[in-house]
């Protein structure tokens, strides 16, 4: 395992903006949700960065999820399936004071500042990483996404973004109810919605990068007014439960990806937030919603996009070791853990380590008994 620390992290950051280039991205994808794939697995390296922010709501401990997720046996699995991890450590997150909310949106310069730093360590370890791999970037609330879209978006200018959440975090300052920006994060990124985005000039740098048609939603179910009306007035593709409920997650997934990335020549920027996830399975969050995802929705999702062999960014973000009682919140980080390594090429059914060999009996019976059996 290559473990940077955050000291060379930084000093990657500080190359940082020599070394942008657009990566241009090419697919070999082979994706055909009607077979089997058992293969070698499509990347040969993992990259983890840690974003332990916890300002974009009001609870602390959200910003324990990328320690948490580390010491969930993560890194056994990865390394069961020979492949190389990368762990780029955890950014370090400022605080800005003061900090007063602007248009009701609280810690506005925090979030700046923190978005643009995101943005930046997420390019570097992209770039360090090369286009082949994957990285997985472990929140921290949905602010993070902030900076990660942002920052993937200017290495892969051609990304699309899944956005796996029970709420569409497309809340504008003015139509949040709330103030909190891990319900806003889409509202800075989205070219269509800078008209009804007031002028922040801390925000100024962190420029737009994407557009609703290469965004789907899946697993929506608590929507703000706000966010529903921009939803339906730029005819957004989403799927909430009722459509899961409705068409069932296969259909979900194909029609998502079918709709976003046609031909599967794109790459794919996964934002998974837990709380996508029925509570059963992920109570530990800040925003848990009824009547969501179950694990095994949330399972085949990963899957399949990782299936398509565009998959390179991964947020998993809102776990928050600290709300409920151990127990449950070790439900929720193996419930992260499951969804991450499904993201990497993990198998319900099984996978075989790349250095497996079958025990061999070495015994002189043994050899007897194969020669019995092709006697009968
Ligand atoms: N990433 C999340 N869990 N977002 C929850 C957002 C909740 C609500 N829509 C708000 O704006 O405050
Ligand atoms: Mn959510
Ligand atoms: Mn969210």
């Amino acid at each position: 395992m290559l473990k940077l620390s955050n000291r060379s992290l930084l000093s990657l950051i500080g190359g940082c903006r020599l070394m942008q280039r657009a990566a241009s991205y090419s697919s070999s994808s082979t994706y055909d949700p009607s077979t089997r794939i058992v293969r070698e697995p499509l990347y040969k390296q993992v990259g983890i960065i840690g974003f332990p922010t916890n300002l974009g709501q009001p609870n602390s401990g959200v910003q324990m999820g990328p320690r948490a997720i580390r010491r969930s046996g993560l890194f056994e699995s990865i390394e069961a399936m020979g492949i190389e991890l990368v762990d780029y450590g955890d950014m370090r997150v400022t605080e800005v004071f003061p900090d007063p909310p602007k248009f009701g949106l609280r810690h506005p310069r925090t979030h700046a500042e923190n978005a643009m730093n995101i943005s930046q360590s997420l390019q570097v370890a992209l770039n360090h990483q090369g286009k082949e791999n994957i990285l997985f970037c472990i929140g921290g609330d949905h602010s993070v996404s902030l900076g990660t879209v942002h920052g993937h978006a200017q290495v892969n200018k051609d990304m699309v973004l899944l956005w796996i959440d029970a709420h569409a975090d497309c809340n504008t300052c003015l139509t949040s109810g709330s103030g909190n920006v891990h319900g806003m994060p889409l509202s800075f990124l989205i070219n269509e919605l800078q008209e009804f985005v007031p002028r922040m000039e801390e925000f100024d740098e962190l420029r737009p990068c994407i557009s609703f048609k290469d965004i789907a939603f899946i697993g929506l179910r608590d929507i703000d007014p706000g966010e529903r009306y921009l939803l339906e007035k730029f005819g957004v593709t989403y799927y909430g439960m009722q459509e899961v409920d409705h068409l069932g997650i296969q259909e979900v997934v194909r029609r998502s990806l079918q709709e976003v990335n046609p031909g599967f020549k794109r790459p794919i920027h996964l934002s998974f937030d837990i709380d996508s996830l029925d509570p059963g399975f992920a109570k530990c969050t800040g925003t848990p919603v009824p009547a969501g995802l179950t694990l095994r929705e949330g399972l085949y999702i990963a899957e399949e996009v990782h299936r398509t062999g565009c998959l390179k960014v991964v947020d998993l973000v809102e776990v928050n070791p600290d709300l409920g009682d151990p127990a449950q919140s070790e439900v929720t980080v193996n419930a992260a853990k499951e969804v991450i390594r499904a993201c990497f090429g993990w198998q319900r059914a099984g996978i075989v380590p790349s250095n497996y060999q079958i025990p061999m009996p070495a015994d002189v019976n043994a050899e007897s008994r194969v020669s019995l059996l092709r006697e009968k």
